[in-house]
């Protein structure tokens, strides 16, 4: 070879080598620190590399090793931005230009017709809008406020929950699936339809009773389906969306797409029965709302309106947390019940302490429960449901610590470190509900508790209140009337064998209420 070839094959390689440095190595000036870019999908590559499990850690792993709480990423060609310190989430939570979501396709998966539709994936006005009309018009209906009303058919409910755990097997075919001999029931299913009545007494006004329930079940079940097969980070169709047509990827895109129209069919069935006995001059719930709402609305272009995609898809988005995501909250606390007899037995003696044996907890006895709540403080905090909350969007450049951030930057809100902070809580890792008490009268103080399960700010979950009012009566009454075991067969929870999905939890596992006193035989 002559000199002058050999010069040029140099030249060409330094040009290949300095672009590679360029697009992978090289950082925007002012930029987090993080790795380089793998080809294609670039950092969502390497997360799924140090942890295909839960991508939240694999960011932890990154943030540790590049010793920072602020990390910058590209996902196949997006910048993003993980933050890891309490303090600086607040601060940016809080900020406007924040508020935005990305178009991700995992969000348009979930309509027929991959229409962005629902409150969690859209922004601007429309999102304002529809965020202000469903939480006023819930609202109106019980929905995350006191309401003797609601209060008592919740309690119905539980009532109908304590029947089934201390019934000998299940009444009902369906309920065999979950429900074994002597109080023996698979979580997260046995919630499920709990739950799911609970919501829906606010949406439509009406629950199903035990007989016909099987279809709560079903609509539960492929609500898990969707929240364990989608990820945090948007799954890989985000970034790829051609691979949905690739074998193995298929199958995960089958899983997701099943679980969400699964979902969205049950909502439509009883939308369409509303609709049918709709009269605009008796209204008798929310979905009754929207139907006058739509009627009266003149759609402008290109905006969101009432459409009946968006009302399936908006009460898609509360329904999935509203039960799949409390149901698995509840299934975490149980597992650390488990681990922690200790804690359970504290509360036993505080409900039998505080509350009549003849009826059931009330939110009213709550004030007089301070260990309880701070049992379901503590499972929020340890066990953050949404690890890395929900993806938002800078909508202009954003400036922030030394950081200088462009217009349509994702960030993530790592709330499972976060709420695991060492500097912060000391012990992270070990369940201490006494954490939240006042060490002198063992009340319940509420500025100890700095975690962020909720998120905050204007995208804050709009749940919170419904969440934490549902979870200390549900436990509560668990508490006061069941002691719980795992099955003889089974050791221990194991909670390594945990998956984070768009939610952390568990597989299905079973567990054992063994009524206590007698009180389990209610109705
Ligand atoms: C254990 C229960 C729950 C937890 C841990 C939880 C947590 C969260 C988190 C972390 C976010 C993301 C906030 C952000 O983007 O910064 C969120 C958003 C949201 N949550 Fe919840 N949530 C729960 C229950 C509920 C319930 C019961 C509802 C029913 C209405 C609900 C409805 C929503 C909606 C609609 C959003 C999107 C809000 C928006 O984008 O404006 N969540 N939730």
């Amino acid at each position: 070879m002559s000199l002058v070839s050999a010069l040029l094959w140099i030249a060409i390689a330094l040009l290949l080598l300095y672009r590679f440095y360029l697009k992978n190595i090289k950082r925007p000036p002012n930029y987090p620190p993080g790795p380089p870019r793998l080809p294609i999908l670039e950092d969502y590559g390497i997360l799924l590399l140090l942890n295909p499990r839960h991508l939240h850690r694999a960011t932890a792993r990154l943030a540790n090793f590049y010793r920072t709480k602020v990390l910058g990423l590209s996902l196949a060609g997006t910048p993003a931005i993980v933050v890891r310190d309490g303090d600086t989430a607040r601060k940016l939570l809080t900020r406007r230009e924040l508020d935005g979501r990305p178009d991700i396709f995992v969000a348009r998966m979930r309509q027929q017709e991959f229409k962005l539709r629902g409150i969690s994936f859209i922004d601007g006005p429309d999102w304002k809008e529809q965020r202000w009309f469903f939480l006023r018009h819930l609202r109106d209906y019980g929905f995350g406020r006191r309401s003797e009303q609601y209060e008592q058919l919740v309690e119905d409910e539980l009532q109908k929950l304590v029947g089934l755990l201390s019934s000998a097997h299940g009444r009902y075919e369906y309920e065999c699936d979950f429900v074994r001999e002597a109080g023996i029931v698979k979580c997260p299913d046995v919630f499920l339809v709990t739950l799911s009545n609970i919501f829906l007494q606010v949406v439509i006004g009406e629950r199903y009773d035990r007989a016909n329930a099987k279809s709560l079940l079903k609509a539960g079940r492929k609500a898990t389906l969707f929240a364990r097969n989608a990820d945090d980070y948007g799954t890989i169709f985000t970034y790829l969306p051609w691979l949905r047509f690739v074998f193995p990827f298929t199958i995960k895109y089958n899983k997701l797409r099943s679980g969400a129209m699964g979902l969205n069919h049950f909502l439509e069935v009883i939308i369409d029965k509303q609709m049918q006995t709709f009269d605009p001059n008796g209204l008798r719930n929310f979905v009754d709302m929207w139907l006058r709402e739509s009627r009266n609305h003149v759609p402008q272009n290109n905006q969101v309106g009432y459409d009946n995609d968006q009302l399936v898809l908006a009460l898609a988005d509360c329904f999935i947390p509203a039960t799949v995501g409390i149901a698995i909250q509840l299934s975490m606390l149980l597992e650390r019940l488990l681990l922690n007899p200790n804690v359970l037995s504290r509360m036993h003696q505080e409900v039998d302490d505080a509350v009549d044996s003849e009826r059931l907890p009330t939110l009213d006895d709550r004030v007089n429960l301070p260990y309880t709540e701070a049992t379901i403080r503590e499972a929020l905090r340890i066990d953050t449901l949404i690890p890395s909350g929900i993806v938002h969007r800078t909508q202009q450049n954003v400036s922030f610590q030394e950081y200088n951030v462009k217009e349509n930057t994702l960030f993530l809100f790592d709330l499972d470190g976060i709420n695991n902070q060492t500097e912060v809580w000391g012990d992270p890792r070990t369940f201490r509900p006494d954490r939240f008490l006042d060490e002198q009268t063992g009340g319940l103080v509420l500025s100890k508790d700095r975690s962020l399960p909720f998120s905050v700010g204007k995208r804050e979950c709009p749940g919170q209140t419904h969440t934490r009012n549902i979870m200390f009566l549900v436990v509560a009454t668990l508490v006061q009337r069941f002691d719980v075991r795992p099955r003889e067969s089974d050791r221990l929870p194991d909670l390594s064998t945990r998956q984070t999905g768009l939610l952390q939890g568990p597989n299905d596992f079973w567990v054992q209420f063994v009524p206590r006193r007698g009180n389990g035989s209610v109705k």
